[in-house]
């Protein structure tokens, strides 16, 4: 129920050409069952030669009825496709609604390729809920009771017979196409999915599979994702098949039933022919119910699945959001626990990625955030700017509560560089921009002579009109990574918070930038997460971080003087130089 409620949640807005759609179905299967009945009657009437006057009633209502047939399909196809594409939208608008107030971490997962293809396709499908299930149940439901009434009213007992038809043809093949069906298709929708994935790999990681030599394994392996694409395809086309045929039979056998029966009760050969062609349009309207049932079986995990991203609570808005002061800010957090669903904490199944973190960094102040890979540094930035929420603990901004604050005003606050940041297809300069839209040039320049982005802009054909493609595809990845930064320190936020800024660049390079960051005078508080120790004689402190706590703190050279965990990680990042 819960599944069909997201769809529902998206039509309702629509019911009125919902209903309009439904009756224009209903009334056309109406116009069928009238044709046929008033075509038998007129047919076995004429044989009977009774003289035109009393056949030309008939001969009106089969006109308009073929008339009446026709033009209300049509009605019904274009109302159920309109309401279906409306509330398709709708229903596309409530998820990208639900996505914004989704968790920071759910949003990561989702820009995974196969996730994100899935909910896609997932939105897709429940549109199939209201053209190829609700829709055609609607009408056949009605078709079939109408023409048990037509039956009744020409044979009586013709109508238990018929009705029995029905309810083979429209419950027990439906509930067949239903059971023997799904199964094939649950087959297919994870032969799909493998398939989705192997793919991705496949294309998005060529290069690599070609350098490993494992180009082969990997296109052999999407092939045989594709041999069972291909199987379970074949297996629910078989069952579609077998119940297609089954139903014609039910239908003919039906009808002949009808027929015998009639003659066996004693009716006139008007009434049989009525009762057996009605009995023969009447179960051909239920026949798509086996159809509706085994795609209904294929929307409904689908359907599911976008109810339970809907479900997403919307995130608590204060009533009266208290106002952040000017200028740079303190960040404070207090005991803050952060769990991934899903991570691998480090090889520890499910441990915490900050385990009841206390760190206070006052206003103004330059930190360099150390620690080994996976001591959740990146988490730490990622809570100090909102992305993520904290199962446990507060987070403070300038002494306030973030929960007791406008959240964009939060995302204003506090921003910078984080590890996935993206390069938009534009020009540089646009790329530059999109952080501060009215920057003039000398704080375009700055901002890129901080981040050595300058010598990068110097040496592009096009200088700061260079267009480059989506990701950065044009640059070099130390290239991205200035224009990046230089983007970061253009937006000059209360609170700078960088990741890695200085990734992907030359040692001294890195090291220089990464000096300049944390020794330049102005500018905001700024979190610096990195692993260049070498460059952080400047910073105001450095905390190291371990497990997801705080491990040690201080300045540069207090902490290299005495034994700790600072002083291993030098020690190892000399090691390794
Ligand atoms: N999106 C995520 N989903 C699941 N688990 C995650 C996610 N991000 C981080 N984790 C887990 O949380 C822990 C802390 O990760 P985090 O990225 O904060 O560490 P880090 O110190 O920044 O590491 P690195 O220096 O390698 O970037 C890790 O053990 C990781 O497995």
């Amino acid at each position: 129920m819960n599944a069909v409620g997201g769809m529902w949640g998206a039509v309702r807005p629509h019911g009125v050409r919902l209903v309009a759609a439904g009756l224009a179905g209903v009334a056309a299967e109406l116009c069928g069952l009238g044709l046929i009945a008033a075509a038998a009657w007129l047919i076995a009437r004429a044989a009977q030669q009774p003289g035109m006057a009393a056949l030309g009633l008939a001969v009106v209502a089969v006109r308009a009825f073929a008339v009446g047939k026709g033009s209300l399909r049509y009605v019904e196809r274009l109302a159920g496709h309109d309401v279906a594409l409306r509330a398709l939208a709708e229903l596309r608008g409530r998820v990208f609604d639900a996505l914004g107030r989704a968790p920071g971490e759910r949003r990561e997962r989702l820009r995974e390729g196969e996730a994100l293809t899935g909910l896609v396709a997932d939105v897709d499908a429940v549109q199939d809920l209201l053209l190829r299930c609700v829709l055609p149940a609607v009408a056949a439901v009605v078709c079939g009771l109408a023409g048990v009434v037509v039956c009744a009213a020409a044979v009586p007992v013709a109508a238990v017979v018929l009705a029995a038809g029905l309810v083979v043809a429209g419950v027990v093949l439906a509930v067949a196409a239903a059971v023997l069906g799904g199964r094939s298709a649950a087959r297919a929708a994870e032969a799909r999915r493998v398939l989705a994935v192997r793919a991705l790999d496949v294309l998005e990681g060529g290069q690599d599979l070609e350098v490993f030599g494992a180009r082969e394994r990997f296109a052999g392996a999407a092939e045989d994702a594709a041999r069972r694409l291909e199987r379970a395809e074949r297996s629910a086309a078989r069952v579609s098949a077998l119940v297609a045929g089954a139903g014609f039979a039910v239908q003919g056998l039906t009808a002949a039933a009808v027929a015998w029966v009639s003659m066996r009760a004693g009716a006139d050969e008007v009434a049989v022919a009525v009762a057996a062609l009605t009995a023969l349009v009447a179960v051909e309207a239920v026949l798509p119910l086996a159809a509706a049932a085994q795609r209904l079986r294929e929307v409904l995990p689908a359907s599911r699945r976008v109810a339970e991203l809907l479900r997403t609570p919307p995130q608590p808005v204060p009533a009266r959001p208290r106002v952040l002061p000017p200028g740079p800010l303190s960040v404070e957090l207090l005991g803050v626990h952060v769990s991934y669903d899903g991570g691998v904490g480090c090889g520890r199944a499910g441990a915490a990625a900050l385990d009841g973190l206390d760190l206070l960094v006052e206003r103004g102040r330059r930190v360099a955030v150390v620690g080994a890979s996976g001591a959740g540094k990146s988490t730490l930035l990622a809570v100090a700017c909102g992305e993520v929420t904290p199962g446990a603990g507060s987070v403070l901004l300038g002494g306030l509560e973030v929960s007791a604050c406008d959240r964009d005003a939060v995302r204003a606050a506090v921003r910078g560089l984080s590890q996935d940041a993206h390069v938009f297809a534009g020009t540089v300069r646009a790329n530059l921009l999109l952080a501060r839209p009215g920057a003039s040039g000398e704080q375009m320049e700055a901002a890129a002579r901080r981040a050595r982005f300058t010598e990068v802009v110097e040496r592009l054909p096009e200088g700061w009109d260079t267009v480059v493609g989506a990701g950065g595809h044009g640059l070099s990845g130390g290239q991205r990574q200035r224009l990046l930064l230089a983007r970061a320190l253009l937006a000059d936020p209360p609170v700078l918070v960088l990741d890695e800024p200085a990734e992907g660049l030359d040692p001294v390079t890195a090291d220089a930038v990464v000096g300049d960051l944390l020794s330049g005078a102005g500018g905001g508080t700024l979190l610096l997460v990195t692993h260049r120790l070498a460059a952080l004689g400047g910073a105001d402190e450095v905390v190291v971080m371990d497990g997801g706590r705080v491990v040690q703190r201080g300045g540069h050279g207090d902490l290299l003087a005495r034994p700790g965990p600072y002083r291993d990680l030098w020690e190892a990042e000399l090691l390794a130089a």
